[in-house]
């Protein structure tokens, strides 16, 4: 069975390196001319797989605002879901779950097992229970080919103050989340299929991402301030793996379906542009 990692390389040259986000904000639905409700919702997301679900290396559901509609939002994300991957896309659900390691084995049933409703290529999980809470997540993606992204050094404000907390040894959070998911992927190639989350917003983090063996989604470009050309300094020498992504910038396109690819086309040209430096 193909890796996650493999194939995620695979769409990456493909499709290009780009992630763009199916973020439902209330404001967006107003700006579609779409109402608040479950409606607007189907609409709004099925808008986003018929104009990009051909042509995007991966599209990242943020489950919230799905949840947000209960059952029947969930029915839409399930239906989202079925839609992009017949589309061709990589779906990466972003979910930040993360609890004690027996909660977080029903997680994975739910995200990684083929057989679930809610099955996806890949999820983001939260590593605050400990890297090692998650086993079965990476067991699971491991055992289907799927992937997870964990968080490592977010986007907001707020996440410096626990992810740069120094530990005994000195590492800071971060740095230990970055080498124990680093250890995940050794051997793997032509990428590894635990990837972490680190924000295009953080400037020159500190934090050395060079052995990672896996992908690194950056997202803060565009709605959160961050350019394109920030990569660089955030990531460095390990700008190969970094997968950009973007949400708000893009949807705010919408809801014309040549608009949405205009945009989306826009942002994945300046990050190739950044990318071919590398
Ligand atoms: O550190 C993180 C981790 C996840 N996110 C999520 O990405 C998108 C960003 O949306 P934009 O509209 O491009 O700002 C959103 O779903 C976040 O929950 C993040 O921003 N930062």
């Amino acid at each position: 069975m193909e890796s996650f990692g493999e194939r995620l390389h695979r769409a990456m040259a493909e499709r290009g390196p780009l992630c763009v986000g199916i973020d439902p904000h209330p404001g967006l639905l107003a700006r579609w001319g779409l109402p608040d409700d479950v409606e607007g919702l189907a609409r709004f997301s099925a808008t986003v797989v018929e104009a990009l679900g051909d042509r995007i290396a991966v599209v990242k559901p943020q489950s919230a605002f799905f949840e947000r509609f209960g059952s029947r939002g969930v029915a839409v994300l399930e239906s989202t879901i079925r839609q992009l991957r017949a589309a061709g896309s990589l779906v990466l659900l972003d979910v930040k779950r993360g609890d004690i390691g027996s909660t977080v084995a029903a997680y994975a049933s739910a995200y990684l097992d083929p057989s679930s409703p809610l099955y996806v290529d890949a999820v983001t999980a939260s590593p605050y229970l400990g890297v090692g809470s998650l086993a079965s997540m990476f067991e699971s993606a491991t055992a289907h080919g799927g992937g997870v992204f964990v968080l490592a050094l977010t986007s907001n404000p707020e996440g410096a103050a626990v992810q740069r907390a120094r530990g005994a040894d000195g590492r800071t959070v971060a740095q230990r989340v970055i080498d124990e998911i680093s250890q995940l992927n050794v051997g793997a190639q032509p990428l590894g299929s635990f990837g972490l989350v680190v924000g295009a917003t953080l400037g020159d983090t500190g934090h050395d991402l060079t052995r990672v063996g896996g992908p690194l989604l950056a997202p803060g470009l565009g709605a959160q301030g961050a350019t394109a050309a920030d990569l660089r300094t955030v990531f460095g020498p390990a700008l190969p793996a970094v997968l950009p992504s973007y949400s708000r910038e893009v949807l705010g396109a919408g809801p014309d379906a040549g608009a949405l690819r205009a945009a989306a086309e826009r942002v994945l040209a300046d990050c190739r542009a950044v990318l071919r430096t590398a």
